[in-house]
């Protein structure tokens, strides 16, 4: 864990000032008596347990300092206080070792040890001992108010930040309830600077809102000085409209006023508390609110603690093109538009009558999520973070049914649109006329003047093109107002594609739904003003845990490359490198040997390949199913079938079209060959395909997820890339170098040598295009999937554009998240160079080769 990694998407703390120097560290030169340095030492030994192994100590310095030290402490104490000025020398010495990351100037309280969190004065780290008792509330409350950074079992570390504190503000935290928390938890008292950043960050959050009324934009709030400062702007000023009818709830002042929305009783459907409603309505008894309950268990804060708002709210329209303008500059000025929709005053919009099934229950976490998004009684726009698996789709409807107003849901693919329609058949009391499918084959409306409208991305922000029903979908999608606006996986859109959704569909509130919060462009900030804050982010372990998700042990196998496939793979600069990595006969066997280990234990297995070519010859030598992105509708249907359901299909292989929205809770293994490059997010959602798994609560039931590396090759490094974001969420990768036993395995492919050339010359034969990874995706029209470039996967796009970004000199290297090991290239190049007896195919390549150099360039001369 280093506190030099950062959050994606979170902005680098500039605190005010650094720690006071201190006045040893500038202590001049002076002359030593004798018994000086014998103290020095004596000290020095005092503290060897505290100098880091391997730190080299410069003693005379240190025994300079100690002299000035003691000097210092018996002008300023006295004789009398000899330990004091002994402990202060003793803190000077270690201050010298430890440098910049010496904090021994935050003096621990005395009850420290009960107390779980450390707080860094010079980034806003947070680093929290998981095994205190009192963590579980501690986690609460910090994920409310910072990043998650990593969270392994015992140590978890989190970041305070700008976004962080924008979404604590928007939750109805207080800035001085969120410092007086902060410091009881803490070890030691809060530092000024981040006591100072906490105040700085959270003054102007929360004092402006973005409201729609009446099919307009209103920039709201009670403090009209506020408003004052942002038309001072240029980018909001002229954005700014000076409407002429002005209705009754809209009184014209020197800006508009409207009456503030009153609190109310609002309950979740589908938890304990609508089920409680519901029993005391049946037994006649009034229910007694526990909204504040509710609201108390979440965050911690009294519901009634938090102010309401002034009851003059002041507010001027904006034009709805310039909305996303206007947001960002809210955001870049300090002041984050929140947007919460007091959905049950509404009145101008049609309630949409639907509710949970009585049979539906949602889980505690999807509770706490949504409690949230409705706090405070309305609906607050923003981001919730669940694990795959845990069921973000049953919280995007729990939502919808709490909202009741006409609701838009945009998924990436007309696969997942299919899907969402299914689960709100599944899960609501919704019926086929109050749900609508816009695809590229249905564009259907729904009856009655509210409903449910599920579409892709694409569909909705693709302007060219159009057909003559898709306009018309379009025009009965923009000229009205949705209560409320679902965005599935937030984090692979791209941000103008957002741009586009967000300017022509007037929404009320938005709610964004993602597993992985991370993008490897720099794109990830953006969704914090467009969407709004992160409302709410689950912890992975907890709910393995607690048996929502499986538990499931991870493994890196490193599987040696033959000889002769190092040697071509040393000599090739070409995208076919990749595919010798991943054609490596060593992999082959250890996937045989998994595969055949995992059916005696009765798993069921998916291997995954994003390279097609990988994917159909191991599929094809171990005699397996496989599908990819040429695989048709009704073979893909019966191979999953069978997978599910056959006791003789056990093991099927996917590539990426597998990736996402492939529910097969049967599977408990998963096979890694090959995967995109460096993706931390194609690794988690690959993870989720297993933590879905159906037999999760059985006893010490463990799912398996192997990642197979090729030994000493790039692989190597993206794979530890990949892995950073499941580490981070407390998921250990072992590193397995040994199969025991897949040497005796029966029938074990590719053993002889003779095989495994015939097997490297169909690598070195295979067009250069096979090593692709990107076209195996068949995007239908309206898909996003199409418009995922190699950008998304931690790579320059295909069509590199210059790109101005701020970032620290390893992210630039793309060396984020990453160790440096330092490796001796040159023996590879001079490996490579060895003139080893060559394999009589290769001389032969190698002759037509040079040939075929020597006439270009002969060409070339003319
Ligand atoms: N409260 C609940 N009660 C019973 N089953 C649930 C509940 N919530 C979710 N599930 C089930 O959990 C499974 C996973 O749900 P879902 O597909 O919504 O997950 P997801 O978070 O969207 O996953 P991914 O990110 O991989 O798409 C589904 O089979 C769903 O029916």
């Amino acid at each position: 864990m280093s506190n030099k990694r950062s959050a994606e998407g979170s902005v680098d703390l500039a605190l005010p000032s650094k720690r006071p120097r201190r006045a040893a560290e500038d202590a001049a030169y002076i002359d030593l008596e004798d018994d000086d340095a014998s103290q020095a030492q004596s000290a020095l030994d005092d503290t060897a347990s505290l100098v880091p192994r391997g730190a080299t100590i410069n003693f005379s310095a240190l025994t300079r300092k100690l002299a000035q030290a003691r000097r210092t402490d018996s002008a300023e104490d006295g004789e009398g206080s000899s330990l004091t000025a002994h402990r202060r020398q003793q803190d000077k010495l270690v201050s010298h070792i430890f440098m910049d990351q010496d904090f021994s100037w935050l003096h621990l309280k005395n009850d420290h040890g009960s107390r779980p969190l450390w707080i860094s004065p010079d980034d806003g780290h947070i680093i929290l001992e998981n095994f205190s008792p009192i963590a579980e509330q501690a986690q609460d409350f910090l994920i409310a108010i910072s990043e998650p950074v990593s969270r392994p079992t015992f140590i978890h570390e989190y970041k305070l930040t700008s976004y962080s504190l924008y979404a604590a503000v928007s939750v109805g935290l207080q800035t001085e309830d969120i410092i007086e928390v902060l410091n009881r938890l803490s070890k030691v008292p809060i530092p000024e600077t981040i006591v100072s950043f906490i105040r700085e960050r959270t003054l102007s959050y929360g004092k402006v809102k973005l409201v729609l009324k009446h099919n307009k934009y209103y920039v709201e709030s009670s403090h009209p000085e506020t408003l004052q400062i942002l038309l001072k702007d240029r980018v909001i000023r002229e954005a700014r409209v000076h409407s002429q009818i002005v209705d009754n709830s809209i009184k014209a002042a020197t800006f508009t006023t409207s009456k503030a929305p009153v609190k109310g009783n609002l309950v979740i459907p589908g938890t304990k508390e609508a089920e409680k409603r519901k029993e005391d309505a049946a037994n006649g008894k009034a229910g007694a609110s526990s909204e504040a309950e509710l609201f108390t268990s979440v965050v911690g804060v009294d519901a009634d603690e938090i102010e309401e708002d002034d009851d003059n709210v002041h507010a001027f329209e904006i034009d709805d093109a310039k909305i996303d303008d206007v947001k960002k500059r809210c955001n870049e000025l300090e002041y984050p538009m929140l947007e919460e929709y007091d959905f049950r005053n509404d009145t101008v919009n049609a309630n949409l009558d639907i509710d949970l099934k009585p049979s539906t229950v949602i889980r505690p976490y999807q509770e706490t999520s949504l409690s949230k998004m409705f706090g405070n009684g309305r609906a607050r726009s923003g981001i919730i973070v669940l694990p795959c698996g845990a069921g973000k789709t049953l919280v995007g409807i729990t939502a919808a049914c709490t909202i009741k107003k006409s609701c838009l849901v945009l998924c990436t693919s007309s696969v997942s649109v299919m899907q969402w329609k299914q689960q709100f058949m599944q899960w609501s009391n919704v019926t086929e006329r109050q749900i609508a499918v816009f695809t590229a084959d249905q564009k259907e409306k729904f009856a009655g003047d509210s409903g449910i409208v599920v579409s892709t991305y694409s569909m909705v922000a693709n302007t060219h093109n159009r057909s003559h029903e898709s306009k018309k979908m379009m025009e009965f999608l923009t000229s009205r107002e949705w209560g409320f606006i679902l965005l599935d996986e937030v984090h692979v859109v791209p941000a103008a594609m957002f741009r586009r959704v967000v300017t022509t569909i007037k929404a009320h509130s938005k709610l964004g739904l993602t597993a992985t919060l991370v993008r490897e462009d720099d794109k990830i900030a953006d969704l914090n003003y467009m969407i709004g804050p992160k409302l709410y982010e689950a912890n992975w372990m907890d709910l393995a845990a607690k048996g929502h998700i499986a538990n499931v042990q991870c493994a890196e196998v490193w599987c040696p490359m033959t000889p002769e496939f190092y040697r071509e793979y040393l000599r090739e600069q070409s995208r076919k490198r990749m595919l010798l990595y991943c054609m490596n006969p060593r992999k082959f066997q250890a996937c045989q040997f998994l595969i055949k280990y995992h059916e005696d234990r009765g798993d069921k297995i998916i291997v995954f390949s994003d390279n097609v070519f990988a994917l159909e010859a191991y599929a094809k030598k171990l005699n397996k199913l496989y599908i990819h992105g040429g695989t048709g509708q009704v073979e893909r249907m019966r191979i999953l079938q069978w997978f599910q359901h056959s006791p003789d299909v056990n093991t099927i292989f996917l590539s990426k079209v597998g990736d996402t929205s492939i529910d097969l809770p049967e599977a408990t293994c998963l096979i890694q060959i090959s995967s995109h490059f460096g993706s931390r997010r194609q690794e988690a959602q690959r993870l989720g395909r297993i933590l879905r798994a159906k037999r999760r609560n059985d006893e010490g039931f463990n799912a398996f997820f192997y990642s197979l590396v090729s030994k000493d090759t790039q692989e190597m490094f993206y794979s530890t890339k990949r892995q950073q974001f499941l580490i981070d969420q407390g998921y250990a990768f072992k590193v397995i170098t040994h199969l025991d036993g897949l040497e005796g395995l029966r029938d074990l492919v590719y053993q002889s040598r003779d095989e495994q050339i015939e097997l490297l010359s169909s690598v070195l034969l295979a067009n250069e295009s096979e090593a692709d990874l990107g076209t195996d995706v068949r995007a239908g029209e309206g898909d996003l999937a199409g418009t995922i470039t190699s950008k998304d996967f931690g790579l320059p796009g295909r069509f590199p554009g210059a790109q101005r970004t701020t970032g620290s000199l390893t992210a630039l290297s793309g060396a984020q998240h990453m160790s440096y090991v330092e490796q001796n290239k040159s023996a590879n190049k001079k490996l490579a160079r060895e003139a080893a007896p060559r394999h009589k195919l290769f001389a032969k390549r190698d002759k037509e080769l040079a040939a075929a150099r020597k006439e270009a360039r002969a060409a070339a001369r003319g």
